[in-house]
């Protein structure tokens, strides 16, 4: 089966996921993975599943940036990037992708699209995941006090970003915002969307970096100068 068939088929898996968690949404726990995905990565999948064991949640819900304001330079085609995370999730019943970020036409801020899921999903607490790097931006971000008000924050140990410095900005935002946030120690790998990017300019290897789905993908679809 091409590629493209594969993504067709998990897009109709992900639609009966989604669908058969509407139906049975209540009172109950997800995680949320937001990211740029440029490409997703094994660490991505990892973390998220390393915490979805950890804090009993009932699924994790990938949600890939449409337009993410904060990410400088060129960012690959929003419709590639929302199907790589189709192709990574599509052997485990745990992990749903949605599309709320890919169809916002404008700049996509968390706090709109927690705004969404809370009213889209009655009793849902939510736990948004994020790695310690993107916790330690947080006050960057669109209505950082709102964000706090709707979901608790799980920021995950990654390497290359000091844990001590981390827990010290958690400690300044639980103070300030009366925010939930906890640090999770996740297994490390160090993996980036931006190696994995360096590595494809130079056509060197990414295997074992993303599902080989994900490496089918780039390849058939010549991303990053994988095909120059
Ligand atoms: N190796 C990792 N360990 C733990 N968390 C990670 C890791 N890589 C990414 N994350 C987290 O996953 C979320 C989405 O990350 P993103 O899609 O920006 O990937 P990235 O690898 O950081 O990308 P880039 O290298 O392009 O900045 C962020 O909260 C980020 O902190
Ligand atoms: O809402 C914001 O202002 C905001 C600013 C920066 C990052 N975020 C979110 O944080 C998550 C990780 O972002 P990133 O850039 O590390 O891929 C992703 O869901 C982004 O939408 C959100």
């Amino acid at each position: 089966m091409g590629i493209d068939n594969i993504v067709d088929e998990s897009f109709i898996i992900n639609q009966k996921k989604l669908k058969k968690f509407g139906d049975k949404c209540n009172n109950v726990k997800i995680g949320i993975m937001g990211g740029t995905f440029d490409p997703i990565h094994y660490a991505h999948l990892a973390t998220a599943e390393f915490i979805r064991d950890n804090y009993k949640l009932d699924k994790i819900l990938f949600i890939p940036s449409g337009n993410p304001p904060h990410k400088k330079g060129n960012i690959t085609n929003k419709n590639d990037r929302y199907n790589m995370v189709l192709l990574s999730t599509i052997n485990n019943d745990d992990f749903i992708v949605s599309d709320i970020e890919i169809k916002r036409e404008k700049s996509t801020y968390t706090i709109d699209t927690l705004k969404d899921l809370k009213q889209k999903y009655k009793n849902i607490e939510i736990y948004f995941i994020t790695g310690s790097d993107a916790i330690c931006d947080i006050e960057t971000w669109k209505d950082v006090e709102g964000n706090f008000k709707l979901a608790n924050f799980i920021a995950a140990t990654r390497p290359g970003i000091s844990l001590l410095k981390a827990n010290e900005k958690i400690k300044d935002l639980k103070d300030k915002y009366d925010a939930n946030i906890e640090s999770v120690y996740v297994p490390s790998l160090d993996i980036s969307s931006t190696y994995i990017r360096e590595q494809l300019n130079k056509h060197k290897t990414i295997r074992y970096l993303v599902p080989e789905l994900v490496q089918e993908y780039i390849y058939n679809k010549k991303l990053y100068s994988s095909g120059e």
